[in-house]
Order: C-alpha cells, then structure tokens, then sequence
C-alpha cells in the first residue's frame, strides 16, 4: 500500500487518480491547508492529519499497516511567501518532514518518493540543468527542498531509508478528463493567472521582470504536466520495491519558454487577448531554468508525453470548468 502525504494537493491529488487506475492501494494522508477533500475520491481512505502532530502519523502508519512506500507532496511552495515568511517554510518543509520519516521508520517502512525542486539548483550555470549541477537555491524554499535531500542522504547511510528525490521543473496543466486541476489559494502561478485574465477574472498578467538574461528580458521555465509527473512517482514506487537505492532525478521537458511566450501559447488555445503589465521583478526568481530530464529516461524509462499546447489546452478546460467565464 502507498501512502500519499498531501494527496488532496495539485500534484498529489493527480497521482493519487493515477495510481488508482493502476489498480494500486493508495491512503491520502492531508491537512487540507492548502488540498481540497473533494479532488480525493470518497472510496479512497483519507487521513485528515497533520505531519506537525507525531500522534496522527503514529496513527496512519498503525491503521494502515501494509503500508510499505510513502509519496510525499505535503509541503508550501510559494517561492515569494518564503523569502517572506522563511519560519513558516523550515517548519513545514524539514522540521514536519523529519518527523514524518522518523514515524516511517519507526513503523519499518523504508520506501520514499519525496517531491523535490528545480529550486533547488539555484541560478543555472549550465542548461539545460542535469542532476549533477551545483544546488545553490537562492530562496528559503529551494533551501527546505535541498536540506531534505540532504538529510533523507544520511537517514539513509544510518537507518537504511530508501528514497528518489523528483527534482520536478514547473508542474502545470490538468487531469486530462477535466475532474481535478491547479487549484491553489491564493494562486501566485503563471498559468493560471493567465487564465483568469482569460475568463475575465482579473483585468491583467502582470510581468515579473523584463531585464533577465534572456532572449526577451522575462524568466524562462521548464513547463512540465501533471499527469507526466503522476507517471514518474509510480515509476519510481516500482523502483523502490525492487532496488535497496536511492535516486535524485530531474522531471521536466528539456523545454524552456518564457513568460511572454506562454502568454501568447494561451492567446493562441484560447482565442482570448490578455492585457499584460511589465512590472517588478519577484523576489528569489532564477532567470532560467530548464531540466534535462535524460537520467530519469535511462533509469525508470520515463519521459513525457505531453507538451506546452497540452498544458495550456488542459488548463484551460479546467479553468473554465472550476472558475466559470464571464468574458
Ligand atoms: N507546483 C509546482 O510547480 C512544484 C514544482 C516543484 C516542486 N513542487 C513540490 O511538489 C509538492 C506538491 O506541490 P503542489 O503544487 O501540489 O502543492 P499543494 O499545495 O497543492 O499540495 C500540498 C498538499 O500538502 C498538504 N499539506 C501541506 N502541509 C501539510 C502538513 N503539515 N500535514 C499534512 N498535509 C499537509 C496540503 O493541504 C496540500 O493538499 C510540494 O512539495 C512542492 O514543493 C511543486
Ligand atoms: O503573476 C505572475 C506569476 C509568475 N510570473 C513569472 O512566471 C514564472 C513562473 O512562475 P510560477 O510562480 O508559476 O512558478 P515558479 O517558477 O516560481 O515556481 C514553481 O517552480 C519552482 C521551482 O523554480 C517551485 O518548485 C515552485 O513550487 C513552483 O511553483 C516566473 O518567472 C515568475 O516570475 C509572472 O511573471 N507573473
């Protein structure tokens, strides 16, 4: 049985319907701080408990024991928030997650899939990114992620864990059959926003920054989709049930666009014109970042299946499904 933290999330809850249609035993372990109970089938067993609270993981890991991975999603993740708030981030990022695999091992489960970042490279010095690029993240976010590989590294030279790391690169798009999608409150991503402009939410995108050292002055992602992203963690479950080893994986499409050039892909799928206003740049934001994604293609056969127009089509289709159009 895999146990699912913050599966009620963006991405959680995505590979959770994955996993499911895989014929998997899955329980959704969530606070819903930031999930929704809806985006977890009812059928499906949910946990509503904190990692800050050793009494309820004790709990799920004694209810549940056949439990022999655990995905682990439950994290903050707005890169602004943390520069803001960076108490908020070391204690739910590391302190909580601590506590999550000492319970693990407590309970001899070994396994872990644990949500990683391209944050965690910092400004790129070489692109497209490999796993081997120094990891120098530049916001307290990037750093939550790098101090848990680095302490899931020595839980596993002196407890035997067994962990893969999931460096993702920019997770975006929906469910393809338009049940689940990016619903984040409030929602601080590129997409989106763009889509609220679309649907005549909001009057304009504003653009962070037009300087960067990039072809035309805005930041550079590696967009990559969710339903991709559920396909690699149950890759790497499978990976885990047969290897005693750890992997520290790259999850993007080697693609990189800028935020002018995802504005104008969603003016393409959605017909709409968005109103832009160039402003400020945001705290903690690398100019570039684009993933090779090469070693998870060798090692677990990965790669993704879907591209930039995927993503937006998706997301849109949600979008208007969840948040309605009035333009
Ligand atoms: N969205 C991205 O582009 C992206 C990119 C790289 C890495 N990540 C990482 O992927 C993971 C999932 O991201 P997401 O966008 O789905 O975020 P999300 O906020 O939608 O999901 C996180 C889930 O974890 C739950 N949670 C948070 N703290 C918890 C706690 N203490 N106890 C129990 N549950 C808790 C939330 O309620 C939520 O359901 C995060 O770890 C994030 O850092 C995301
Ligand atoms: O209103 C907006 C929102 C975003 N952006 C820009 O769009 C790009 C993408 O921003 P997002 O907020 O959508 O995503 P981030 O790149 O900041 O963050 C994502 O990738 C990070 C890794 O860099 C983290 O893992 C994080 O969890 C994940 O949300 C950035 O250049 C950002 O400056 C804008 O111009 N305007």
């Amino acid at each position: 049985m895999i146990a699912v933290i913050g599966g009620a999330g963006y991405i959680g809850s995505h590979t959770v319907k994955y996993l499911i249609q895989q014929g998997r035993k899955v329980v959704v372990f969530d606070n819903l701080s930031t999930g929704h109970r809806e985006f977890v089938p009812s059928h499906i067993p949910f946990v509503n408990g904190d990692l800050a609270n050793k009494n309820d993981l004790n709990q799920l890991f004694k209810s549940y024991p056949d439990i022999d991975t655990v995905i682990h999603f439950a994290a903050f993740a707005y890169v602004g928030e943390s520069v803001q708030q960076p108490s908020k981030y070391y204690q739910n990022n590391v302190i909580n997650t601590i506590y999550l695999l000492d319970s693990m091992l407590d309970h001899k489960v070994k396994n872990i899939v644990f949500s990683s970042t391209c944050a965690t490279y910092g400004n790129s010095v070489v692109s497209p990114i490999k796993e081997d690029h120094p990891q120098i993240p530049i916001n307290p976010y990037g750093r939550t992620k790098l101090m848990m590989e680095q302490i899931m590294e020595d839980y596993s030279h002196a407890y035997g864990l067994n962990y893969v790391a999931l460096r993702y690169f920019n997770a975006a798009g929906a469910d393809i059959e338009c049940e689940i999608g990016e619903w984040h409150e409030p929602e601080t991503h590129l997409i989106p926003l763009i889509l609220d402009v679309a649907i005549g939410k909001s009057e304009a995108i504003s653009v962070f920054g037009s300087d960067f050292d990039t072809p035309d002055g805005t930041c550079i992602r590696d967009y990559i989709h969710v339903a991709d992203l559920a396909d690699a963690h149950s890759r790497a479950v499978d990976y885990l049930l047969v290897n005693s080893d750890n992997l520290k994986l790259n999850l993007g499409n080697g693609e990189g666009y800028s935020v002018l050039d995802i504005i104008k892909t969603v003016e393409e799928v959605t017909g709409k014109s968005i109103n832009k206003i160039m402003s400020e740049k945001r705290a903690g934001d690398p100019a570039r970042l684009i993933g090779s994604a090469e070693k998870a293609k060798q090692i677990l056969g990965w790669y993704p299946q879907l591209k930039l127009e995927d993503i937006i089509t998706t997301s849109w289709l949600w979008h208007m499904k969840k948040f309605g159009g009035t333009k």
